[in-house]
């Protein structure tokens, strides 16, 4: 999928909310337990129940990783459904995956060939070689971690650091002014954490253009409306990722329309916001 057919996407659908697919079994309900493959089971209820207001899915592979080769089936059923029946999804596998050349251009196959889906987040600390075999792809797109959501993103992401074009700039933003220039960069896009929001205006004078993957709304904390405010551009250029206030809305036999009243919620919200922005 190219970012104009996400734009457009987003347009039709008036949303800009990714649901995170973080399945956790002691957290889903008792039921879907029963059945032969609960992950998928319940994933598949979440997707059509949410599919119309949100734009994109994200499976973090750590939660289907955790349960070994029937964790990987329920992930390989999970990307096939959203393919087969909802092909104008954006998915991204959240596998924060980067190596040397060869072993990248593993995962790469592994993410965009095998599994087939649109996207994967990597971590810059590699450097380029790490992240050139990912963006080798044509209409496949990188999703470069940034500034995260996290506490320990202070550890290292916002220490000062010396280059040419920025002499007092700090990591991430080293790493997003120094990625732009990496063979076939328009592959790439961002990750910035909602609960960083006050960050997004410099982050937005490095990559204006760029789609930013912003995690940590809901459970996190994160305010929507400030990193609207601060980091939305006339692409919108925003995906806003919630998991678990979405999916674990409930428990019980409800819950896929408990989740869908999140969603609905979120996108009601952004429905706002884009009306506001886009009224000329
Ligand atoms: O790459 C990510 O998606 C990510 C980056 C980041 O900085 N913070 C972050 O929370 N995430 C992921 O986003 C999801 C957030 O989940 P909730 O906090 O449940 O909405 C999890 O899958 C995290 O692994």
């Amino acid at each position: 999928m190219t970012t104009q057919q996400l734009f457009e996407q987003i347009q039709l659908k008036k949303s800009f909310l990714c649901v995170g697919l973080d399945v956790d079994l002691t957290k889903i309900p008792q039921h879907i337990l029963a059945l032969e493959d609960p992950i998928f089971e319940f994933n598949k209820a979440i997707i059509d129940a949410t599919h119309d207001l949100a734009v994109s899915y994200k499976p973090n592979t750590a939660f289907y990783e955790a349960y070994g080769i029937k964790g990987w089936i329920s992930l390989q059923k999970t990307i096939n459904y959203i393919n087969e029946n909802y092909p104008d999804l954006f998915t991204i596998a959240d596998a924060k995956r980067g190596d040397i050349g060869n072993t990248s251009s593993m995962y790469a196959k592994a993410f965009f060939e095998d599994l087939n889906f649109d996207s994967v987040t990597v971590a810059p600390y590699m450097g380029k070689d790490s992240v050139e075999p990912f963006l080798a792809f044509e209409n496949k797109h990188t999703i470069l971690l940034a500034l995260t959501s996290n506490t320990g993103a202070f550890d290292f992401q916002t220490l000062k650091s010396k280059s040419e074009k920025l002499p007092e700039a700090e990591l991430y933003q080293q790493v997003l002014e120094i990625s732009k220039n990496w063979t076939n960069s328009k592959n790439l896009m961002y990750v910035v954490g909602a609960t960083k929001a006050t960050y997004f205006s410099e982050i937005r004078k490095i990559v204006p253009d760029s789609f930013l993957l912003v995690p940590g709304v809901g459970a996190q904390g994160g305010n929507l409306a400030e990193v609207c405010a601060h980091g939305m551009n006339d692409q919108v250029g925003l995906l806003i990722n919630s998991s678990r206030a979405i999916i674990y809305a409930s428990n019980e036999l409800d819950f896929a329309d408990k989740a869908r009243a999140e969603a609905l919620k979120m996108q009601k919200e952004m429905q706002v916001i884009l009306e506001a922005k886009f009224s000329n």
